[in-house]
């Protein structure tokens, strides 16, 4: 990939923070991440609370320095920056928050103002641009009202309205939607969609939520203990993820494979053996499936699952109970994992 293509470069990023004590080690945050956002792109990150998800961020847009490695945002490279050039990298990043962080003494269209008055933007030019977002973000009836008169989804537009007022080529949303309503969300999520592809604005994307990953994003980070775990298109990590942490998060959203409760309560339904199968997005699938079961007489019935779509690829799994004979359905669980399925028996 030509490197104008990449628009945040970590290559081997640590992030320490000091001990609590002076006696005690520093804490090392971020351990080694390597990962390419690309232009005109919404990259998601995903992790659990503590996995070091707001200290990502907080290094691309200068907050915190690096402790060692290098991260290029633009094609500038971050680490070592003055804070004035930090200043110049950061004009060209929107943040927007989970709060909203927005002033409570301020009208809608103040708080849109407001950067664009430290930018030293001039008023008519200012009132101009200011329509123009609240437009953009369907608030401009609301431009004289406060925040409070809004609800949270409004606010989160008023927000979203601010971080583009100075023209960001990069966005970054530190879990923006994770104070709202599911319904929202979407509009919220929906909104973030339409900056990106109306205006070719790279968007960052931070949560603990796979559906909001699996609403927007086109590629995904999964971070665990500060460390990259898997990344990849968000189709690939849905329909083959590699690690226990991506499985859990796709799971989450999915619902597609028993817990351990739903495995019990399977058992004691159903006679035979308990296979998760997961769906792929190849020709004849589910025909290749039940042929291998038939051939050699294994009785397969579905007892949990679900197949959804992704990207426009079916994403998924079916759990079956399989009765025969146990040699038999040894056999054909050899022969579809040779086979490239995706295969996981729950052995009690
Ligand atoms: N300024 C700091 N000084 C010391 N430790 C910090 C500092 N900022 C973050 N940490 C620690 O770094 C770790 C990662 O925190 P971070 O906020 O990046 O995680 P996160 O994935 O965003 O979690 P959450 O979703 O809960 O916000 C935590 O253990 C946190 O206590």
């Amino acid at each position: 990939m030509p490197p104008s293509d990449v628009h945040v470069r970590f290559e081997g990023v640590t992030k320490n923070f000091p001990g609590r004590t002076r006696r005690d080690p520093p804490h090392q945050v971020l351990k080694g991440i390597d990962l390419e956002i690309r232009r005109g792109e919404i990259f998601g990150i995903i992790g659990s609370s503590g996995a070091g998800k707001s200290t990502l961020v907080r290094l691309i847009n200068g907050l915190e320095p690096v402790t060692s490695g290098r991260l290029q945002v633009g094609d500038r490279e971050i680490s070592g920056l003055s804070e004035g050039r930090l200043r110049e990298v950061r004009r060209d990043i929107g943040m927007v928050f989970q709060q909203f962080n927005l002033f409570r003494s301020r009208t809608v269209a103040g708080n849109v103002a407001f950067p664009l008055k430290v930018a030293g933007v001039k008023q008519p030019e200012r009132d101009r641009k200011v329509a123009r977002l609240l437009d953009f973000v369907g608030l401009l009836q609301r431009a004289n009202d406060h925040p409070e008169q809004l609800s949270g989804g409004q606010q989160q537009r008023v927000g979203i309205a601010r971080a583009l007022a100075t023209d960001p080529s990069l966005l970054l949303a530190d879990e923006a939607t994770s104070a709202l309503d599911p319904e929202t969300t979407q509009d919220v999520l929906n909104l973030l969609k339409q900056v990106n592809r109306e205006l070719g604005i790279t968007i960052v994307i931070i949560t603990h939520e796979m559906d909001v990953i699996r609403s927007i994003a086109d590629r995904v980070a999964v971070i665990d203990s500060g460390q990259v775990v898997e990344s990849g298109s968000v189709y690939d990590i849905f329909a083959t993820p590699q690690t226990p942490e991506a499985t859990r998060f796709v799971s989450s959203t999915l619902r597609d494979r028993p817990s351990a409760t739903t495995l019990q309560r399977l058992r004691s339904a159903h006679d035979g053996r308990l296979v998760t199968v997961r769906v792929q997005d190849r020709p004849g699938f589910q025909t290749t499936l039940s042929q291998a079961f038939l051939k050699r007489d294994v009785t397969a019935e579905i007892v949990f699952g679900g197949i959804s779509e992704l990207q426009d690829r079916p994403v998924g799994s079916l759990t079956y109970a399989l009765t025969g004979d146990d040699g038999a359905v040894d056999h054909v669980l050899t022969a579809l994992r040779a086979d490239e399925f995706d295969l996981e028996e729950h052995v009690a």
